[in-house]
C-alpha cells in the first residue's frame, strides 16, 4: 500500500477494517487524482520533496521560539522552492508543483506552520501576469519566477481590510518627476497582514487610492521595492515589521508597512487595465473590477485546499477511531471502537462525503475561472459577475465547513485530538484562517445574494447563466417527497428561490415604507446570507451529482455504488441541516423528515465498513498526515508516547524550577 511510510506492524483493527473494504481502493486513488499516471506524477513528486532529509526538522515546530520558527520555515521555503525550479526546469509538471507545495497536501506537511514565501507565488506573480502590461511582465516576471526579487500582495490595512474602497494608502502622481509618492496618512492607512511582508520579501504589490491631476481615481496597483536587494535592509521612508504571535500560522510572516512619502517611477503602477499618462492624464479600465482580479483567483484555489485539508482531518479521525476501544454498547462483550457507535460515525462520514463534494466543486470552479479568465483576455467581461458570485460562495462555504468539520473530527478524536501531536490544531489554525482571509466569508456571502438578488429583478438572462438558470423554474417545481438525491436538489433549488423571493419582498417592503434601499439591504442581512449559502450548497450537491454520474460507465461496479452512497450522505446531511427552510417552502412534511433521518442512518451503516478504505484511498503519506492518530499502521499509542519523548522537558528527570520554586514553596507549607 503506497501510503504506508514504515515498516512496522499494523494494528489488527486497520488489517481487519481493510479486509471489510468492498472496493478496489488504488482505483479510487486514481480518480480522484485524474488518472493513474497522476498518481504516478503525485508520486514521484512526493518522493522528490519528502525524501529530501534536508526538508526535514530536527526539532519538532512547537517546541522551537517564533523566531526560530521563522528562520526554520524560511531554510525549508527556499529549498522547496528551489525544488520546484529544478522540476520546472527539467520540464517536470507545471502548475501541480505549485498547488500541492503552497496548497495544503504538501506544503502543509513540510511546513507545517505556514510558509513565509506563499504570497510571492500565490498573489505576486499572479498580480504581475494579470495587472501587468506587456512591457511590465517582460520586466519583472522574469526576476520573479527566478526568485531575484520576492514580492507579496499588500492591500489591507489596520482599518479596512473587507472595504477596500476605503483603504487609505496614497499614491499621488508627480508630473515633473514621472513619479508616484507613497504616503501612509493615519495609523489605519499601514499595511497590516500581508504574507511574507515582514522580513521575508524586498518587494511588494501595493494597493493604494490614486491621485493624479488633483482627482482621486480609486485604488490601484504599484510595485513598489521595500528592502535593499542586496543588504535586505529597509529603504528610506520604508516603516515595516511582523505583525507578531497569532492564532496559527506563525511562519507565515505576516507583516505591517508604512509609508513616508517613498518616489517610485510612474511605470511602476501596473497599468494593464487603467493608466496614468507621462503627464498625469488618467485612463480609464473597462472595469473597475478588473483589480480584483488576483483576489478571485485565490478564491477559487482556496475551494480545493478545504477539500485537502478536509482530506487529511477524516484521514486521521477515521484510523483513530478504527483503533479506539472505549466503553460498552453491551455488558460483557468487550469494548467497541468507536467507530461503532453511531455518534461517531456522524461526526465522521458526512465530513467524509464533504471531502468529495468539495474536490468536485473545487474541479468545476477551477474550469470555469479559466473559461472565464480567457474571456476577459479577449476583452469579453459579461460572465465575469457570475464567476465572482460562484467564487464568493464556493470559498465561503467550502471553508467554513471545512473549519466546522476539522473541529467535529478533531473532538471526535476524544483528548488525543487536542494534543499537537494529532496535528489536528494545527489543521484547524490552517483552515479557520481561510474563513477570514481573502474575503470575510459573511462578505462574500452578501456579494453573491447582491449577484442573486440582481438576476432575480431582471429575469430575462437566467438562461445564459449556468449557475443561476435554475431560479427560472425551481418555483414551478411541486413534485411531491421522493427519498432521492433528485428530490432533494429540487428542493434545495425550489427553497433558494422562496428565500431569494421572500428576501427580495422584505426589502421592496422595508423601501416602501421610507428606507433607504442600503438600510433595507443591511435590516434583511441575515436572510440574504442565508439564501447565499444555500445556493452555493445547491450547485455543490448538483455538481457533486453530475461529477458521480460521470463516473457511472468509467469504474468499477463496487467503487460506483460507494461513490453514489457518498452522494447521497452529503445530499441527506445539507437536506436536514436545513429542514426547517425546506418544511417552510415546499410540500416536504414532518414524515418526511423522518424518513431523511432513516435514510442518514441507513447511509451511515452503508459506509461503515468502507470508511477506513475510502480514507486510504486519499493516498496521504505518513509525512503529511503527520499524526500520531493517523499514521497508517495505526499504532497510535506507541507515537504518542514517542512523540512525548521529544518534549524538551522529558530531556532531563528534575527541572531546575524545582530547586527554583517548588521545593521552598514545598517546604513552606509545612
Ligand atoms: C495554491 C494556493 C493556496 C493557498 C493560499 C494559501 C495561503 C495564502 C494565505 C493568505 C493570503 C491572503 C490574502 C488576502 O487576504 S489578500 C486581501 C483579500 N481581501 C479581500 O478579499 C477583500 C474583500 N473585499 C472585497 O473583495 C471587496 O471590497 C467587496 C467585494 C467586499 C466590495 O467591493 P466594492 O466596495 O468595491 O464593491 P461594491 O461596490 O460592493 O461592488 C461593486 C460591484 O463589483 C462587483 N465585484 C466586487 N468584487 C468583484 C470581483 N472580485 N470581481 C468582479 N466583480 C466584483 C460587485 O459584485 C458589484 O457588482 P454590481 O452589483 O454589478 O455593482
Ligand atoms: C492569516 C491571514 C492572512 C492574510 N493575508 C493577507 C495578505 O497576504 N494580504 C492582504 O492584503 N491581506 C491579508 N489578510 C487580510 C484579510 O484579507 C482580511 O483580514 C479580510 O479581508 C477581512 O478583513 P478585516 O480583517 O478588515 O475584517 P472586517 O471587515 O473588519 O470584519 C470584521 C467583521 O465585520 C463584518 N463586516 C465587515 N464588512 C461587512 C459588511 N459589508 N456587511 C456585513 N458585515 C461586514 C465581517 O463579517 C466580520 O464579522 C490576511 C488575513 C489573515 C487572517
Amino acid at each position: 500500500m503506497p501510503s504506508s511510510s514504515g515498516n512496522s506492524k499494523v494494528n489488527p483493527d486497520l488489517v481487519k477494517e481493510r479486509k471489510k473494504c468492498t472496493f478496489n481502493t488504488l482505483e479510487l486513488t486514481h480518480l480522484l487524482d485524474g488518472g493513474e499516471d497522476k498518481t504516478r506524477e503525485r508520486h514521484s513528486r512526493e518522493n522528490f520533496f519528502l525524501e529530501d532529509p534536508e526538508l526535514r526538522s530536527e526539532v519538532p515546530l512547537e517546541y522551537l521560539s517564533h523566531k526560530e520558527k521563522y528562520e526554520e520555515a524560511v531554510r525549508k521555503a527556499c529549498i522547496l522552492f528551489r525544488k520546484v525550479q529544478e522540476l520546472q526546469n527539467e520540464g517536470k509538471g507545471g502548475m501541480e508543483n505549485f498547488r500541492e507545495i503552497l496548497g495544503g497536501q504538501l506544503g502543509s506537511a513540510i511546513l507545517k506552520d505556514g510558509n513565509p514565501l506563499t504570497l510571492h507565488y500565490v498573489m505576486f506573480i499572479p498580480t504581475l501576469m494579470g495587472q501587468g502590461t506587456v512591457n511590465q511582465q517582460a520586466e519583472w516576471i522574469q526576476r520573479a519566477w527566478g526568485c531575484d526579487i520576492i514580492g507579496t500582495y499588500a492591500q489591507t490595512e489596520l482599518g479596512h481590510g473587507t472595504f477596500i474602497r476605503g483603504l487609505e494608502t496614497i499614491a499621488s502622481y508627480d508630473p515633473q518627476t514621472e513619479e508616484f509618492i507613497l504616503h501612509s496618512p493615519t495609523i489605519t492607512s499601514y499595511k497590516w497582514w500581508p504574507g511574507g511582508l515582514g522580513h521575508s520579501a524586498n518587494y511588494a504589490v501595493v494597493v493604494a487610492q490614486l491621485h493624479t491631476q488633483g482627482k482621486n481615481h480609486g485604488i490601484h496597483p504599484f510595485i513598489v521595492q521595500l528592502r535593499d536587494e542586496e543588504t535586505h535592509m529597509p529603504l528610506p521612508g520604508i516603516k515595516i515589521g511582523e505583525i507578531g504571535s497569532k492564532l496559527g500560522m506563525n511562519s507565515t510572516n505576516n507583516g505591517y508597512l508604512g509609508f513616508e512619502k517613498v518616489r517610485i517611477p510612474r511605470t511602476n503602477m501596473l497599468m494593464k487595465n487603467s493608466q496614468v499618462l507621462p503627464d498625469g492624464t488618467y485612463v480609464k479600465s473597462p472595469s473597475s473590477k478588473l483589480t480584483y482580479g488576483t483576489m478571485i483567483f485565490v478564491r477559487v484555489v482556496l475551494v480545493q485546499d478545504a477539500a485537502t485539508y478536509m482530506k487529511k482531518a477524516c484521514t486521521i479521525a477515521t484510523r483513530y477511531s478504527a483503533v479506539r476501544h472505549q466503553s460498552q454498547i453491551k455488558v460483557n462483550e468487550p469494548e467497541p471502537q468507536i467507530m461503532d457507535f453511531l455518534t461517531q460515525q456522524h461526526k465522521l462520514f458526512p465530513n467524509i462525503a464533504g471531502c468529495f463534494a468539495f474536490q468536485y466543486a473545487a474541479n468545476w470552479l477551477w474550469e470555469t475561472y479559466n473559461n472565464v479568465t480567457g474571456e476577459l483576455e479577449s476583452g469579453q467581461l459579461e460572465n465575469l459577475p457570475e464567476l465572482h458570485a460562484a467564487a464568493c460562495v464556493l470559498k465561503a462555504v467550502s471553508t467554513a465547513d471545512a473549519a466546522q468539520g476539522v473541529e467535529t473530527l478533531r473532538l471526535s478524536c476524544g483528548g488525543h485530538g487536542y494534543m499537537t501531536s494529532s496535528n489536528l490544531p494545527s489543521t484547524y489554525g490552517l483552515v479557520t484562517a481561510m474563513c477570514t482571509y481573502e474575503g470575510e466569508n459573511t462578505v462574500l456571502l452578501l456579494q453573491t445574494a447582491r449577484f442573486l438578488l440582481k438576476v432575480w429583478q431582471n429575469k430575462q438572462n437566467l438562461q445564459k447563466l449556468p449557475t443561476v438558470s435554475y431560479l427560472e423554474n425551481a418555483f414551478r417545481n411541486n413534485s411531491s417527497f421522493q427519498k432521492s438525491v433528485q428530490w432533494i436538489i429540487g428542493a434545495l433549488q425550489k427553497t433558494t428561490v422562496g428565500k431569494i423571493d421572500l428576501a427580495n419582498k422584505h426589502i421592496n417592503d422595508r423601501v416602501r415604507n421610507g428606507m433607504a434601499y442600503e438600510d433595507a439591504w443591511n435590516s434583511t442581512s441575515i436572510e440574504l446570507v442565508g439564501l447565499a449559502e444555500l445556493h452555493g450548497r445547491v450547485i455543490i450537491v448538483e455538481t457533486f451529482r453530475i461529477s458521480v454520474e460521470k463516473c457511472r460507465n468509467q469504474v468499477s461496479r463496487e467503487l460506483f455504488a460507494v461513490l453514489e452512497q457518498l452522494l447521497q450522505l452529503y445530499a441527506v446531511n445539507t437536506a436536514l441541516r436545513c429542514c426547517g427552510d425546506l418544511l417552510k417552502y415546499t410540500d416536504m412534511q414532518g414524515k418526511d423528515v423522518e424518513v431523511l433521518q432513516a435514510w442518514l442512518e441507513e447511509l451511515l451503516n452503508q459506509l461503515r465498513p468502507n470508511a477506513v478504505g475510502i480514507v486510504d484511498a486519499f493516498d496521504f503519506r505518513d509525512e503529511v498526515i503527520s499524526s500520531a492518530l493517523g499514521s497508517y499502521d495505526g499504532n497510535v499509542y506507541e507515537r504518542l508516547l514517542e512523540e512525548a519523548q521529544k518534549s524538551p522537558l522529558n530531556a532531563e528527570p528534575v527541572n531546575k524550577s524545582f530547586k527554583s520554586y517548588l521545593k521552598p514553596f514545598m517546604k513552606s507549607q509545612l
